[in-house]
């Protein structure tokens, strides 16, 4: 997450003195060959870049999102690499930092229209909104509520796979909150959906800024009530239950999803 001593905030206009730089090139984020952020002055050679905006201060330090298309040469002396693979890599607050960034850069990308009247938006000075001149129409940052549910039969765990996970790994169920929905019957909606069981007993657990591209993950504990496990054709490619002693391959630490599962795996192993 997020370290505690960062604040966020949103302004075009840039304050002096170094930055921290979160620099990204289409996806990919730029860092030094130690896995470090970038220094401004080696950014210099990108040219001008698509975007740079203040996200925020950790502590009285200004953090930079500063971006180029896809496609754009990264400078001598830097790599460039995917989020994911930088987790445990960059430090916690680095990565947690980037990950803003990262889901502001696809907000930015993704409103460059209105979404009314087609024209060209501009992005306001001081808050994250993108503005429409010709209709006023004001565009915020999506963030999109999932739930997660780790449900338990004794000391068996219902885990699934999805066919866009890497092979062999499974995790606990997680679906979008669909408008109108509370969390609670989304927990429900999405449990029968995806592997047709009933459940009960629904504990909160915690929740996860997820970037990919813009989650708000909502995790809770279940038990489990009634029903034979019956994977949704398209979503689940196989789901079942496992005994928390013979457990596939789980998510990395960087997921709440693993530290659901761990939270678990503790409670029930006394
Ligand atoms: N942080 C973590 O530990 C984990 C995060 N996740 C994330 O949870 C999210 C939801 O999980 P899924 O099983 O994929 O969702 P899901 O079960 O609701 O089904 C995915 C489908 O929902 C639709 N969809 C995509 N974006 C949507 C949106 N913003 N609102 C409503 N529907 C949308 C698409 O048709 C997509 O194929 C994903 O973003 C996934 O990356 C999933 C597992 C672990
Ligand atoms: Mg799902
Ligand atoms: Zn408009």
């Amino acid at each position: 997450m997020l370290p505690p001593d960062f604040t966020p905030c949103f302004s075009t206009a840039l304050p002096a003195g170094e930055p921290l730089c979160f620099a990204i090139i289409g996806d990919q984020h730029l860092v030094t060959p130690e896995t470090g952020l970038p220094a401004l002055a080696a950014l210099v050679p990108l040219g001008s870049p698509e975007v740079d905006v203040l996200i925020g201060h950790l502590g009285t330090t200004p953090c930079r999102l500063i971006a180029w298309p896809d496609g754009t040469a990264a400078p001598e002396g830097l790599a460039i690499e995917g989020l994911r693979a930088l987790y445990g890599r960059l430090g916690d607050d680095a990565f947690w930092i980037s990950a803003r960034a990262r889901q502001l850069l696809s907000w930015l990308r993704d409103h460059r229209h209105c979404g009314r009247c087609g024209t060209a938006t501009t992005v306001a000075e001081h808050e994250a909104a993108a503005i429409c001149p010709a209709c006023a129409h004001r565009m915020y940052p999506r963030v999109s509520p999932a739930m997660m549910v780790l449900i338990r039969r004794g000391r068996e765990l219902l885990l699934a796979r999805s066919p866009h996970f890497k092979p062999g790994m499974y995790s606990a169920l997680a679906g979008f909150v669909e408008p109108g929905e509370t969390l609670e019957a989304c927990v429900h909606r999405e449990t029968m959906e995806e592997v047709g069981v009933t459940i009960t007993n629904l504990r909160w657990f915690a929740s996860q800024s997820w970037p990919f591209p813009h989650s708000l993950m909502l995790a809770f504990h279940a038990d489990y009530v009634a029903g034979d496990i019956v994977p949704q054709e398209g979503e689940i490619e196989d789901a079942g239950w496992f005994d928390i002693d013979a457990l596939p391959e789980l998510p990395g630490p960087a997921s709440i999803a693993r530290r659901l599962l761990d939270d678990a795996l503790a409670e029930l192993r006394g």
